[in-house]
C-alpha cells in the first residue's frame, strides 16, 4: 500500500534524479539545493493530488513526468499550472468496457455533441460546432467502426431528426452502415468507390448551392446562423480512397477526386454546417491527405501497429501502446486517453427503430443509394 512517507520519498528520489531541484548559494558562498516545496494534498473520490510549488528555473520536463508515471504501480497523471506541480494518483484504473447505456445518466444538453468516451476524471465530449472535423485512426478490431456507430446512435437519438443529415461511406462493402439507410436522418450510402464518387459529388453541388445562399444572405459561418441543419460525412475505411500503382488510369482518378471533395469539405464545407468524420485503418501520407489532417482539429486513434503510424494520426507516439479494443487517445488542444463507449448492432438498430422511414410506394424499405429528389439542406427550423 502506498503511504505518505513511501509517496514522498518516492518523489524526493526522482526530484534528484531528475534534477528538479533549486540550487543557490547561501550567505557563505556553499552551493545548497531545496526540493520542490510540498504544499498541500487534495483527496477526492477518485484520487489523491498532491502539490508543490516548482522551483525557480525550473519547468515539467517529459523526462520528469515519465518518472513519476512509472514510479507508482497505480495510474498516475502529472501536469504544471501557475508555478505549482500536481500529482494525481487515482485509486481505479480505466474500465476495459464502458456500456453506450451508461450515458443515458449523463445529460448533454449541447446539440451536434457525442460522446467520445470515459477518462479516469468525466466523460469527455465533442461538440461538432466548436470542432467540425475529426480523424480517426486504428488497427483492425480495436474499435473505429463501433465508436462510428455509437456516434451515429448518438447524434440521432439526441438532436431534432431534422437537424441532422448523414451521408454514409462504407468501404467495407456497405456491411456495416447499410443497416442506417433507411434512417430519416440518412441522405445517402456509399459502399465502393463509384458510388462515393457520385455522393460526394451531389455533397459538392450542395455545398456550392448553399456557399451562394450564404453569400446572398450575408453569413459567414452557420453557428451564427439560424441554420439548425447540419450535414455528417462519415468514412468508414478511407484508406480504400487512395489509389495503387497497378489501378487503372480511370480509377485512379476517381479515387483522386474523392479525396480533393473530402478535402474540399474539410476546407470550405465546416462554414456551411458540413463535419467530416474520417476513419482510416492505416494512416499514411497516402491514405490520410494532408489537407484532411490539417483541418480536422478534433483526432481520435485506437490502437496502432507501429509509432510511425501513431506519429501520422496523433501527431505524437502513444496510439502504438494501447492494448484494450476501444481504448483510444482523444487529441484536440489536449490529449487524453478515453474508454469508448461501447455500442452492439442490435442495441444500435432498436434505439434507432423509431427514425426508419418506410418506402410509400411498395413497403420496402427506402433506397437511398438510387434516391433522386433534391432535400433542401437550408432548413431554417
Ligand atoms: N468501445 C469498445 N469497448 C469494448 N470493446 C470494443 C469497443 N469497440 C470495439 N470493441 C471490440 O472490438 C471488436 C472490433 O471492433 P470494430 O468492429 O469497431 O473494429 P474496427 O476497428 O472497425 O476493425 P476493422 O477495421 O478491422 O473493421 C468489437 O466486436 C468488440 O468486441
Amino acid at each position: 500500500m502506498l503511504t505518505n512517507w513511501t509517496y514522498k520519498k518516492r518523489m524526493s528520489v526522482i526530484f534528484r534524479r531528475t534534477n528538479f531541484l533549486r540550487e543557490y548559494r547561501d550567505f557563505l558562498g556553499n552551493l545548497k539545493e531545496t526540493q520542490p516545496r510540498y504544499l498541500q494534498t487534495n483527496k477526492e473520490t477518485l484520487y489523491t493530488e498532491y502539490v508543490y510549488s516548482i522551483p525557480l528555473g525550473k519547468v515539467l520536463t517529459d523526462s520528469l513526468e515519465k518518472a513519476i508515471v512509472g514510479a507508482f504501480d497505480r495510474v498516475c497523471k502529472v501536469k504544471s499550472a501557475g508555478g505549482r506541480l500536481y500529482v494525481r494518483i487515482y485509486k481505479y484504473k480505466l474500465p476495459d468496457h464502458v456500456a453506450y447505456e451508461q450515458l443515458k445518466e449523463i445529460n448533454v444538453d449541447t446539440k451536434y455533441t457525442v460522446p467520445i468516451g470515459l477518462t479516469l476524471d468525466d466523460l469527455i465530449l465533442h461538440n461538432f460546432d466548436v470542432t467540425p472535423h475529426m480523424t480517426v485512426a486504428g488497427a483492425t478490431r480495436q474499435g473505429k467502426t463501433v465508436f462510428l456507430k455509437q456516434l451515429i446512435t448518438y447524434l440521432c437519438e439526441n438532436n431534432p431528426t431534422e437537424d441532422i443529415r448523414l451521408y454514409l461511406i462504407d468501404l467495407k462493402g456497405g456491411l456495416e452502415f447499410g443497416r442506417y439507410a433507411d434512417l430519416k436522418q440518412t441522405v445517402r450510402v456509399a459502399s465502393n468507390a463509384y458510388e462515393t464518387a457520385k455522393l460526394l459529388e451531389e455533397v459538392q453541388s450542395e455545398m456550392n448551392r448553399n456557399m451562394s445562399v450564404f453569400r446572398k444572405l450575408g453569413y459567414t459561418n452557420i453557428v451564427d446562423t439560424p441554420i439548425k441543419t447540419r450535414t455528417f460525412v462519415i468514412v468508414d475505411e478511407a484508406a480504400q480512397l487512395s489509389s495503387e500503382p497497378f489501378m487503372q488510369q480511370e480509377t485512379k482518378e476517381q479515387l483522386g477526386y474523392c479525396q480533393h471533395a473530402l478535402s474540399e469539405i474539410t476546407r470550405i464545407g465546416g462554414a456551411l454546417g458540413y463535419r467530416l468524420v474520417f476513419a482510416t485503418q492505416y494512416p499514411t501520407s497516402d491514405t490520410l491527405p494532408r489537407q484532411i489532417k490539417q483541418n480536422a482539429d478534433a483526432k481520435l486513434s485506437f490502437r496502432l501497429t507501429t509509432e510511425l503510424a501513431s506519429r501520422v494520426a496523433i501527431d505524437e507516439e502513444g496510439a502504438e501502446k494501447l492494448t484494450v479494443p476501444g481504448r483510444a487517445i482523444y487529441r484536440t488542444i489536449d490529449k487524453v486517453e478515453v474508454q469508448v463507449p461501447y455500442i452492439s448492432d442490435k442495441e444500435s438498430e432498436e434505439r434507432l427503430a423509431k427514425f426508419k422511414e418506410v418506402d410509400q410506394r411498395d413497403g420496402a424499405s427506402y433506397d437511398k443509394v438510387s434516391r433522386t429528389d433534391d432535400d433542401d439542406p437550408l432548413q431554417t427550423g
